[in-house]
């Protein structure tokens, strides 16, 4: 048997921060998000009442429920804002230095009780486990892009995870209408071990010339059915987060078929992260995106 959640707290207010923020929001949990900057927080909950409101116009939740849900949302800068969470999902950046900080000021400010998970999409559980004081009461429930509709969660157990925390996990995310599945603890888990590398193999098939960004995401959309071309998903996922699960999987499998293409790497450091940054495979500052290969 887990435990009830009542207070959720959720660290990072980007795209994943945000979107569990929403679901969990709208399932009727109190959800405090925590961010380092006001700007940050203030444009991520815009997000979350735009895609509310979408769904108020679209008939499928009440302008009530919307306000409701809303009504149950905080933002914070301060971390002390933690200290009342029953369960705390990290979803800051994809980088273990990072998370290791975040967990080195949130884990003296939270109940012995509380339960502190993280969204990474790559990183060893156990390692992070390891850099908290609760090992037992840490787990990865990784969630999928967009939170909202995609169905899935992900669960997965580090080394010490106590099975409370686990059925307290699994109830949490089933009470969120979503699928799990459970995945061991090895880097990138199930869904990015898979993903990832196919994504990197189309950044690969254009570094190589193989196609134009069109051709590569048409060639995936109709050839394979794919709801977005690869190029598409990897700006839409960030591209430094694809390139942190490469370089997880490349290091951590120590096999040269994760070496992450250099094209990746020169986007990231030009600052084209994809969607969020405004410009990576596409350019998003028209009015639609243009491929920019
Ligand atoms: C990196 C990791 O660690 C793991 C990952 O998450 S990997 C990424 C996994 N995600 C994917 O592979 C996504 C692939 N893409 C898709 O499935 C689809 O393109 C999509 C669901 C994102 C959009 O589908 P679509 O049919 O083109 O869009 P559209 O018809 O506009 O939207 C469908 C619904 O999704 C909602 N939606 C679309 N994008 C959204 C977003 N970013 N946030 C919230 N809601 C969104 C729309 O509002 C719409 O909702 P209603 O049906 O209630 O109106
Ligand atoms: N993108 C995706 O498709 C998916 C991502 N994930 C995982 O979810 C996590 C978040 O990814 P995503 O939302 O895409 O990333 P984003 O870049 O959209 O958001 C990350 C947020 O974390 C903030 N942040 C950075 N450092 C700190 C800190 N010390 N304290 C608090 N907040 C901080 C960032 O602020 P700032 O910008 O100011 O640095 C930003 O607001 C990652 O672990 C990622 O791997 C999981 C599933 C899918």
């Amino acid at each position: 048997m887990g435990t009830a959640i009542k207070s959720l707290g959720v660290v990072g207010a980007g795209q994943m921060g945000c979107g569990i923020v929403q679901v969990s929001a709208l399932a009727g949990y109190k959800v405090t998000v925590y961010d380092l900057s006001r700007e940050r927080i203030e444009a991520g909950l815009a997000t979350v009442n735009g895609n509310l409101a979408r769904q108020v116009n679209s008939g499928k939740l009440s302008d009530d429920d919307r306000k409701a849900a809303m009504a149950r949302i905080a933002g914070t800068t301060d971390i002390n804002d933690m200290a009342p969470m029953d369960m705390v999902i990290e979803a800051a950046t994809e980088d273990e230095t990072v998370k290791r900080k975040i967990f080195a000021q949130i884990c003296p400010v939270l109940k012995p009780e509380a339960l502190l998970a993280t969204n990474t999409s790559s990183l060893s559980i156990t390692r992070l486990a390891a850099a908290t004081d609760r090992p037992e009461r840490f787990m990865g429930i990784h969630f999928m892009n967009p939170v909202p509709v995609m169905k899935l969660v992900e669960l997965v157990r580090g080394i010490a995870t106590d099975e409370t925390t686990f059925a307290t996990a699994r109830a949490f995310a089933q009470s969120l209408d979503k699928t799990i599945t459970v995945a061991e603890d090895f880097p990138a888990f199930i869904v990015n071990r898979i993903l990832l590398p196919m994504i990197n193999e189309a950044i690969y098939t254009l570094y190589e010339g193989v196609g134009t960004v069109e051709a590569i995401d048409t060639a995936m959309r109709l050839g394979a059915n794919h709801p977005m071309g690869p190029l598409q998903l990897a700006d839409f996922i960030g591209l430094d987060t694809c390139l942190s699960i490469m370089q997880v999987l490349h290091d951590g499998l120590a096999d040269s078929k994760y070496r992450p293409c250099p094209l990746l790497v020169k986007y990231v450091e030009a600052g084209w992260l994809g969607r969020k940054s405004g410009r990576g495979f596409y350019d998003y500052r028209g009015e639609t995106p243009v491929p920019t290969r």
